[in-house]
């Protein structure tokens, strides 16, 4: 029976009534995503997904089977994407640089993933963070809810989106916070650790400190990847660079426990993140996969290495040159996966325009100028993201400025 698989509290109705924050139908010219997907749950305490009770039953609640044409595909083969060297554009080689820069604009306007390597991030701290991943999400559920993600926001702890959506629920725990570049009193200096012992306490203090730094090095290493950018698009190295030098970005640590039916669900569904640059790290186990050329393929984890894909910013800074691709993660029967998503995404005041020599009339203005904090608040309040977010947004946009 299906509601086995969640623990409830008093009310356990899924009702088709969206919370009054994200009610689609009330807010004049917004789009309208099938049924299935607007659907919101009416109260944020009604289902609870927790993984220390699913493990012990033999079916998956109904809300995390996927449809048909969205379930998981057996042996996805593997995609093959540029490996990336960063170590001699890291050490100033010119040479190496625009070898690197060249791999990642084959890549982008193809289907915007690729690794890379020599990235200059601490083995011990890409270690470290895995390690504390695993002492969190361990943690009784309880615990972890005194980070509990709010209603309309995207920071947080989240058992599933049990309170957020009714459908298509992804087989996953996350944990999501901010980091900002932008210096201002030295802010960022301590801004992920101040997270950490406000919501969870003083206790919590070394996972602040850990995360903190990852953060950071996500930050660098970002603004290293926009050089390449910048000088693959032929804008010049320091534009996209200076762009996201204040960049307020989006930090999630994804966990997927294991699945009793993975064949039926999806750890992270299907779609193009609406952020501008995304560096992931997997571990060992493997389950991210790409949409490349109508087949399904996979990527497969290498300690050593970080996924970069494009997001949906990007390739509207872009103007459409480089592409945001639809992807997801599968689960497994056997263990749990986990991932470290560092997003980056622009300050919250810059307009997100792209340069002029990437517009002409042989090539005009694909998306309108908008804010990153517009498509967050879309992401967040109005609309599932997907792999159709950026023309949806950018249509309402056109439709609520003309
Ligand atoms: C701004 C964001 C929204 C999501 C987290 C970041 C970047 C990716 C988005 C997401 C992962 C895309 C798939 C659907 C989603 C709901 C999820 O499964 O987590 C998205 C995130 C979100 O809205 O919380
Ligand atoms: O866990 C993964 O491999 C991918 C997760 C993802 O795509 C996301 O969080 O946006
Ligand atoms: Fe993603």
């Amino acid at each position: 029976m299906a509601i086995d698989c969640i623990t409830t509290t008093a009310t356990t109705t899924i009702t088709t009534t969206s919370h009054p924050n994200t009610n689609i139908r009330n807010i004049p010219s917004m789009p309208q995503q099938p049924k299935h997907e607007n659907k919101q749950v009416e109260n944020q305490k009604s289902l609870v997904f927790d993984a220390s009770v699913l493990r012990r039953q033999s079916n998956i609640p109904t809300q995390f089977i996927w449809p048909d044409d969205e379930k998981p595909c057996k042996n996805a083969p593997e995609l093959p994407v540029p490996l990336v060297d960063l170590c001699g554009f890291l050490s100033g080689d010119p040479a190496a640089a625009a070898e690197a820069s060249r791999l990642v604009g084959e890549a982008c306007r193809k289907h915007g993933f690729f690794l890379v390597v020599n990235h200059g991030v601490d083995r011990r701290l890409i270690a470290d963070a895995h390690r504390y991943m695993d002492d969190f999400f361990e943690l009784p559920l309880v615990e972890k809810q005194r980070a509990q993600r709010k209603a309309g926001e995207h920071c947080g702890y989240a058992s599933s989106f049990t309170g957020r959506f009714s459908s298509k629920l992804p087989w996953k725990e996350t944990l999501s916070f901010s980091y900002s570049a932008a210096n201002d009193n030295n802010s960022s200096e301590t801004i992920v650790l101040d997270y950490f012992r406000s919501v969870l306490g003083d206790d919590f203090e070394q996972f602040g400190r850990v995360y903190q730094d990852y953060s950071e090095a996500m930050s660098k290493l970002s603004l290293g990847i926009m050089e390449l950018l910048g000088m693959s698009l032929g804008v010049g190295r320091t534009h996209f660079k200076e762009f996201f030098e204040d960049n307020d970005s989006i930090m999630r640590l994804n966990y997927y426990p294991p699945c009793q039916k993975p064949n039926l669900t999806l750890g992270t569904g299907p779609h193009c993140d609406p952020t501008s640059l995304t560096i992931l790290h997997q571990d060992q186990v493997g389950g991210l996969q790409v949409f490349v050329d109508e087949e399904w393929r996979s990527i497969s984890p290498n300690f050593d290495t970080f996924v970069v894909n494009i997001g949906d910013t990007f390739m509207a800074l872009s103007n459409g040159k480089y592409k945001s691709c639809l992807h997801r993660a599968v689960v497994n029967s056997e263990m749990p996966r986990k991932s470290l998503a560092f997003f980056l995404c622009p300050g919250k005041e810059k307009v997100v325009s792209p340069p002029g020599e990437l517009v002409d009339s042989l090539w005009p203005r694909v998306y309108p100028d908008f804010t990153w904090p517009m498509l967050l608040e879309f992401t967040q309040k109005h609309y599932r993201a997907d792999m159709k977010t950026l023309q949806i947004f950018s249509n309402w946009l056109q439709q609520k400025n003309s």
